[in-house]
């Protein structure tokens, strides 16, 4: 009887993601910013001794931001192979999809402020 799940089938399409973030952070300017404010993020979370509750937030907004920069590249990929040649839609289209990554990028900055903020005004 065939198994219900293919356990190698699996595998392939982990490794095959894995391969899309690698590429993602090796030639993408963009997710390598995203990548060292994340570091910073998570610096200033050990730094500050956030609650678990504030952790599972900050880490929700990493995972959002860095899809959305992964889904953004995707398209900018495939609307370079569709039209190198400048075009009005491509235009819309990347337009489009890198307005999905700043508008998450936008809601992590709130959410980091909210945090963060007010633990260090504590300080002065
Ligand atoms: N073929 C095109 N037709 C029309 N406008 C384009 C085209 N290519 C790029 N653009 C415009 O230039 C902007 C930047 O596009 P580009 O593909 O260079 O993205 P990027 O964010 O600089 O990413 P990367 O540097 O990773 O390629 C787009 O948002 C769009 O406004």
């Amino acid at each position: 009887m065939k198994s219900p799940v293919d356990i190698l089938k699996a595998v392939r399409s982990f490794r095959y993601a894995g391969a899309g973030i690698y590429n993602l952070f090796r030639y993408e300017n963009n997710a390598r910013i995203h990548l060292m404010a994340c570091l910073a993020v998570v610096i200033a979370g050990v730094f500050f001794q956030i609650s678990l509750t504030e952790w599972m937030l900050i880490t929700i907004q990493i995972g959002l931001v860095w899809a959305a920069e992964a889904f953004n590249t995707s398209i900018e990929k495939l609307a370079d192979l569709v039209s190198a040649e400048y075009h009005p839609v491509i235009k819309v289209v990347k337009d489009t999809a890198a307005a999905g990554v700043l508008i998450l990028a936008i809601s992590a900055v709130i959410v980091g402020g909210i945090i963060f903020i007010p633990k260090v005004l504590i300080w002065f």
